[in-house]
């Protein structure tokens, strides 16, 4: 469990109970897990490119040296060197290309990435003890090491797959050399695998440290884009979003030829309920109406929002007036049902007033905000816990009883 004070308070969004839950195994829950990948990918994507550019750079420079100053006498292992050599420089050319021209592999990238490293490793390996069995003076030997190392840091993948490919790496070369050297030579061999693992330990930690607090900063960051546009008390969106909201469905609705209907909402005597119960309870009233909304915000486009202090707005997308005025008659029954006591009559219920408006041919977001409102009023002029609908739109301001 982590030590954030926001873990507590906010333990009713997503960041918040994966803060309070914590993440010591480096893993959040499934959704959490497919974003925060995304963005480990794109903080990685400098880092991708620069590792494949080193990769290219440096195997070709052991190549040149390979070929220039190795007085090798078996001619056959240079031309199997040099193969080796242009298989491992291959990927890194890939990647590179690939990175610049695709946006589809750019997406890709990381699924193979691990895949490629691994195949890299194992081909320094290879190299490292055909070297080894051959005795040759000179020769660059833990290009494995290096591997592993670049696995933890340059790839931009979880310290898991980074662990999983440095512990496929070692287990190839002590493999590779069991196959290759004589079994007289195997103990001086232990020597560089035990300066491989060494290096994977190292990697491992560091990785493991830094892994753990980019997980801790992308949940920061995710929570404070989450208390930018949500409201504390209820969950639902604020005002600022339920702004931003109405003007792009006003948009999106302009486009898709859809109607689209605004509700506003106003709990009835909430002042007196407050007076009555006091504060708390009425914090609570306003929690229980914020979840009863929330459950009629049923598309991916509408949006249920606090507006203020006891007033909601109810945005629903291709929905016309005759339905937005179904959805307001159910809303009302609703809190009914919940038989919340009204503060002044024991024997009635707290209500909601309720203001509708559908979106007109030409209108601004704030006209058919103030529709709404001016509905409201009526709704409220006419006796409460009952909806108006917008000056010149279909007619009922009917109480719902
Ligand atoms: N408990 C609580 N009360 C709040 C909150 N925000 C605003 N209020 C209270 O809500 C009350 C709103 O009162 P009014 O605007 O008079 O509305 P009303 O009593 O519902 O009257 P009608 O709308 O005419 O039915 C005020 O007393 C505010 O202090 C909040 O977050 N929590």
């Amino acid at each position: 469990m982590i030590d954030h004070p926001s873990a507590e308070d906010f333990r009713d969004t997503p960041y918040g109970r994966q803060l309070h839950s914590g993440f010591r195994l480096l893993r959040f829950k499934p959704e959490l897990e497919r974003e925060f990948r995304h963005y480990l990918d794109r903080h990685a994507r400098t880092s991708q490119r620069l590792a494949a550019l080193l990769l290219i750079v440096a195997v070709s420079g052991y190549l040149y040296v390979e070929h220039r100053l190795f007085n090798l006498a078996d001619t056959g292992w240079l031309t199997t060197l040099t193969l080796l050599r242009v298989l491992q420089i291959l990927p890194g050319i890939v990647v590179l290309v690939l990175t610049f021209y695709s946006r589809r592999f750019r997406a890709q990238a990381n699924r193979i990435f691990p895949a490629l490293l691994v195949l890299i490793g194992i081909i320094a390996a290879l190299i490292d003890i055909r070297f080894e069995a051959l005795d040759a003076e000179l020769n660059f030997r833990y290009g494995a090491g290096l591997l592993i190392v670049a696995s933890f840091f340059f790839l931009g993948v979880t310290f898991w797959w980074a662990l999983l490919c440095s512990v496929l790496i070692v287990l190839a070369d002590v493999f590779i050399a069991s196959l290759i050297l004589p079994a007289g030579r195997m103990p001086e061999h232990w020597i560089a695998v035990s300066y491989y693992v060494l290096l994977l330990i190292i990697g491992a930690i560091s990785r493991y440290v830094h892994e753990y607090s980019q997980r801790d900063q992308f949940l920061m960051r995710k929570l404070l884009g989450w208390v930018a546009e949500h409201d504390a008390l209820s969950g639902l969106a604020n005002r600022r979003s339920h702004d931003l909201a109405l003007r792009q469905r006003i948009a999106q609705a302009r486009r898709d030829r859809r109607p689209l209907s605004l509700l506003l909402l106003d709990l009835d005597d909430f002042k007196a309920y407050n007076d009555t119960f006091g504060h708390p309870a009425g914090d609570a009233l306003i929690r229980t109406f914020a979840d009863l909304l929330a459950g009629f915000a049923r598309r991916p486009l509408d949006q249920a929002a606090r507006v203020g202090g006891e007033e909601f707005a109810l945005l629903l997308y291709n929905c016309d007036n005759a339905a937005a005025q179904r959805i307001a008659r159910q809303l009302i029954t609703a809190l009914a049902g919940l038989e919340i006591r009204h503060p002044q009559d024991a024997a009635a219920r707290v209500g909601v007033s309720i203001g509708i408006a559908t979106l007109q041919e030409g209108q601004q977001p704030e006209q058919l905000y103030h529709c709404a409102d001016a509905a409201l009023y009526q709704a409220k002029a006419g006796g409460k816990n009952r909806f108006a609908i917008a000056a010149g739109q279909s007619r009922s301001d009917l109480p719902v009883r």
